[in-house]
């Protein structure tokens, strides 16, 4: 049978939110979809079903292996930038953390059909929660018919330490805080997309798609670029180029419209390779600029994160599961027969929100940032500074050596709220090449004050609160640094940007701005109904939209995302006659 090579709707990139647009389009049978995904299916990948197993997909076939420029401002490091290639996308490979941020955070965007209300509302059509008996849930605050499998986690021995000393710290203990996204300091249960052993994925949407007649998926197939046509009422974007696993060229060809999935990283390199994005940028490049959109790879955030080891008294942590090789065999062996054990989970623990106001008061630069209604980083009072989490075993950076014999945990704070901004930009229009990723971390003082005293105060919640402070028995690995004595800002200040890392959140490459800002707005890439400015029939729906980072994790705001522009797509879907009659007059291909 020939190859279809025409359909209704065209999704580039089948990850978290690609996923969710392209399966919600196919639920209308009337309605022909085609995906182009540059890997293969997650749901045939063991390695992805086992969330515990995580750190095996870094680095591998499954991992577009990207890598930051060296970080100025973080020791001149250049930072590995894991993203998932194959169906699925990140959610595939990522820790499973359902942390939303608070509502406030979406308010901020200040974009119609985008406020908090509305993007948690969204999260939850995503969401199948499952409860545990000790869970106290907020009912209200989730789903239980979507695709998503969502669980809580059950706490390791150090866990519920580090839970019990945050409380005794100050953090007043409140379940399900990390659902509901009102609440900006305390500590509760980080739920999980993982349901009896196994990780759950947006491909979980797709699932069956091969017997449906109007959904159609390509596997490790490169989108190179959109092609555009310039009509009599202007720029249409009317088929996709891509690039097959055997190095064919082929053209896809859609009747409505194409939708950029491709992620914060991929999604503006198409953009770029389309010729759309800043004039001076194409230039560089020989390439021909279509439309001049300035904004297009730039306005990049992203949450870092620093891990703090300890070593502690053993019997607390998990490390007598994962050394020697013999133990690691005998959990991997329980996870394949029973789905069980350290492998069926992400060993990430106790989690908790802070503001750091009072911590910050003796800061000249915290002082000097502050206006009439918002702090130094932007924030209401009613948005956390900073996360903190500890794992169950001596897992985090791959320079970390292995606990063998010995028994360690890490602290774990995350900044929010970053002032630094970074790019994406193209090293050459050569599809397979990697995009120019300049996240500029830690470029802004504030982000390395706040950072700084979150990691402090996370140290002094590990060595003072009542149930941990008895347990520590070192730094770990003790050799390099004495950490655990460290008391001032300056004295952690090196070790921050030693080891600030990212918590693999990139978002902002394609801003969002409401339709009446746009005008104002040279940074905005989408209006609020993800509509590329100046192309018809280009939308980006993914992670690369977000205008500023929530004060939470990605992967929910993804689902999220994915939902809402779905709902958006089929409310403009009425008039798409109207637009194939444009589109019937003088035509150019450029
Ligand atoms: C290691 C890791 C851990 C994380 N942990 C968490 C966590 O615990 N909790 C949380 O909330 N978030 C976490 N995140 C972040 C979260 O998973 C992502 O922010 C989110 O999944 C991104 O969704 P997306 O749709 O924007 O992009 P993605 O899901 O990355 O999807 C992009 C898709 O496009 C495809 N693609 C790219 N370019 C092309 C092209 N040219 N042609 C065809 N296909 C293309 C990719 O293969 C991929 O399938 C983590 C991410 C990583 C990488």
């Amino acid at each position: 049978m020939a190859e279809k090579m025409e359909f209704d709707y065209i999704v580039c990139g089948g990850g978290t939110s690609g996923c969710v647009v392209a399966s919600r389009l196919a639920e209308d049978s009337n309605i022909s979809v085609l995906v182009i995904e540059a890997g293969e299916n997650c749901l045939d990948v063991v390695g992805s079903q086992m969330s515990g197993g995580m750190l095996q997909l870094l680095g591998g076939p499954h991992d577009w292996n990207f890598f930051s420029t060296p970080q100025t401002h973080a020791a001149d490091r250049e930072i590995s930038l894991t993203r998932g290639r194959f169906l699925g996308g990140s959610s595939g490979l990522n820790g499973t953390l359902c942390i939303r941020g608070t509502k406030q955070d979406y308010d901020d965007w200040d974009v119609p059909g985008w406020s908090g209300e509305e993007m948690f509302a969204a999260m939850k059509k995503a969401e199948n929660f499952r409860g545990k008996d000790w869970f106290e849930v907020k009912k209200d605050a989730h789903g239980f018919d979507g695709p998503v499998n969502v669980e809580p986690h059950d706490l390791a021995p150090i866990s519920e330490r580090i839970m019990e000393s945050l409380q005794d710290q100050g953090f007043p203990l409140d379940h399900d805080m990390f659902s509901t996204g009102e609440r900006a300091h305390g500590c509760g249960h980080a739920p999980r997309t993982v349901y009896n052993g196994l990780r759950t994925t947006a491909a979980e949407y797709t699932r069956g798609w091969e017997h449906k007649t109007n959904f159609t998926i390509l596997f490790k197939t490169q989108v190179s670029k959109v092609n555009l046509t310039r009509t009599e009422t202007g720029l249409q974007a009317t088929s996709v180029e891509a690039i097959t696993s055997d190095g064919e060229t082929k053209t896809y060809t859609a009747r409505h419209e194409i939708i950029l999935s491709a992620g914060t990283y991929c999604t503006p390199a198409i953009l770029l390779r389309s010729g759309i994005g800043p004039k001076v940028e194409l230039v560089k490049h020989n390439s021909p600029c279509h439309v001049d959109l300035p904004g297009v790879g730039q306005n990049l955030q992203d949450h870092l994160i620093v891990f703090v080891p300890y070593e502690v008294l053993p019997g607390l942590t998990y490390d007598n599961k994962l050394y020697p090789e013999e133990a690691l065999k005998a959990t991997y062996e329980e996870w394949v027969t029973k789905k069980t054990g350290l492998l069926s989970t992400f060993p990430f623990g106790a989690f908790a929100y802070a503001r750091l106001d009072d911590r910050l008061q003796d800061s000249k630069d915290w002082q000097q940032a502050k206006t009439a209604d918002r702090d130094p980083m932007g924030q209401t009072k009613s948005q956390p500074h900073i996360e903190f989490r500890n794992t169950e075993c001596c897992v985090g950076p791959r320079e970390l050596p292995p606990a063998s014999g010995k028994n360690a945990f890490a602290m774990v704070t995350e900044l929010f709220s970053p002032h630094s901004r970074g790019s994406v930009t193209l090293s050459s229009t050569d599809p397979f090449a990697a995009p120019v990723i300049d996240h500029n971390y830690l470029s802004h003082p504030l982000d390395l004050l706040v950072l700084t005293e979150g990691v402090r105060l996370g140290n002094e919640i590990v060595m003072q609160g009542k149930a941990t402070r008895d347990l520590i028995l070192n730094s770990y690995p003790s050799e390099l640094t004495q950490h655990h004595l460290h008391k001032t800002r300056e004295e952690w200040i090196p070790f921050v940007c030693r080891g600030a890392t990212t918590c693999y959140h990139p978002v902002g490459t394609c801003k969002m701005a409401s339709a009446a800002s746009l005008a104002d707005d040279p940074a905005a890439v989408v209006d609020e109904r993800l509509r590329v400015r100046g192309v018809r029939g280009l939308r980006v729906a993914d992670c690369s939209i977000i205008p500023k980072i929530p004060n939470g994790h990605t992967c929910m705001p993804a689902y999220g995302i994915g939902e809402r522009g779905v709902e958006i797509l089929r409310d403009d879907l009425k008039d798409a006659g109207t637009r194939r009659e444009a589109r019937s007059g003088k035509e150019e291909r450029l």
